[in-house]
């Protein structure tokens, strides 16, 4: 290692992994090369990168790429950056995505943030955090029995703040609006939590989607790169379980063509209650199953904000020479 070179620690956490395996402990070493991966345990997991003193990201884009691949970095979904809060707030927070773009906010990703903040900061009893972030101010807070619940803000229903040219056709909310993709006429629901989500319960031509018959990796980027939304797009594909239970997969914007169909979409999950409440499919306290294990969501009425609650865990600690 040259002696110019710079060793950030990373922290992996993994999110909805259901019966995680202890962390494994001890300091794990990857220069940016591509030598073959550490061991890893997360299955859908976000890399949380330390030290908390600085402003900026402590990668580049390109090399958080690297960190994300599975077999020559970490093996993650993304990389998030805790920073000094700005505005009051008692953090910062920023996301590259695993191709190197970076949104606008990460459910899954603050609930990753709070735990290692949390854990790694050893900030005894302190168990709820203000963090500034793309989407605005968001609060997770670490419950008694260990999962996190985050207030996530009120969703963004205008089309041009989501953004996307769907026009609007509910309450100047885009709701199961038409869009064609791959020879079928999708009915789309748009919602923001920040950064922009498509939710689909179906298609003209397929009534009732089975989401598990899906091949995401075909029709993901058809509407991820649909010329109807500028920014690009997370979508979310549903099955109605019950009023209260729904059942998801996403392809995510910035991912799918890296790590593929990730495991897991927190944001994602807040906008497909959401988009179930506007379609009048669900009531707004939901369980949303997702491959990675289920987040409980709810759209309160008496402030709009979404809340979502689920797991955090640490699968092992390590530090990159770059
Ligand atoms: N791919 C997303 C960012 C990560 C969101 C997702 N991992 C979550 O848990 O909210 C985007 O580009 O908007």
């Amino acid at each position: 290692m040259s002696p110019a070179a710079a060793t950030t620690t990373f922290v992996a956490i993994s999110i909805a992994v259901p019966n995680p395996t202890a962390p494994s402990r001890g300091r794990v070493r990857l220069p940016l090369g591509g030598v073959p991966a550490a061991p890893r345990r997360a299955v859908a997991s976000m890399a949380v990168s330390a030290p908390r003193d600085s402003s900026v990201p402590k990668v580049t884009p390109e090399e958080a790429a690297k960190l994300c691949d599975r077999n020559f970095g970490i093996g993650a979904d993304g990389v998030i950056f805790v920073m000094p809060g700005v505005n009051g707030a008692d953090y910062t927070m920023r996301i590259f995505n695993s191709d190197g773009s970076e949104p606008e906010m990460c459910g899954n990703g603050v609930r990753c943030f709070a735990r290692f903040i949390a854990e790694i900061e050893n900030l005894q009893g302190t168990n709820r955090f203000t963090i500034h972030t793309g989407a605005g101010k968001i609060v997770p807070e670490i419950q008694s029995d260990g999962q996190v619940k985050v207030d996530m803000g009120e969703p963004i229903l205008s089309g041009l703040d989501i953004p996307t040219k769907l026009l609007a056709t509910k309450n100047k909310a885009v709701v199961q609006a038409e869009l064609a993709v791959e020879g079928l006429t999708w009915h789309v629901t748009c919602v923001s939590m920040g950064n922009p989500h498509c939710v689909t319960f179906g298609a003209n031509e397929l009534k009732v989607l089975q989401v598990d018959d899906l091949k995401l990796s075909e029709i993901g980027p058809k509407f991820e790169h649909h010329e109807m939304f500028p920014a690009r797009t997370n979508t979310e594909f549903v099955q109605v379980l019950s009023r209260s239970h729904l059942k998801m997969r996403v392809w995510e914007r910035g991912a799918g063509l890296t790590v593929g169909a990730t495991l897991a979409c927190g944001t994602g999950a807040c906008a497909v209650v959401v988009a179930a409440v506007l379609e009048g499919r669900a009531e707004r306290k939901c369980v949303v199953d997702l491959p990675g294990g289920p987040l409980e969501i709810e759209w309160r009425e008496d402030d709009n904000h979404v809340y979502m609650t689920g797991p955090a865990e640490v699968v092992f600690y390590g530090s990159v020479v770059h």
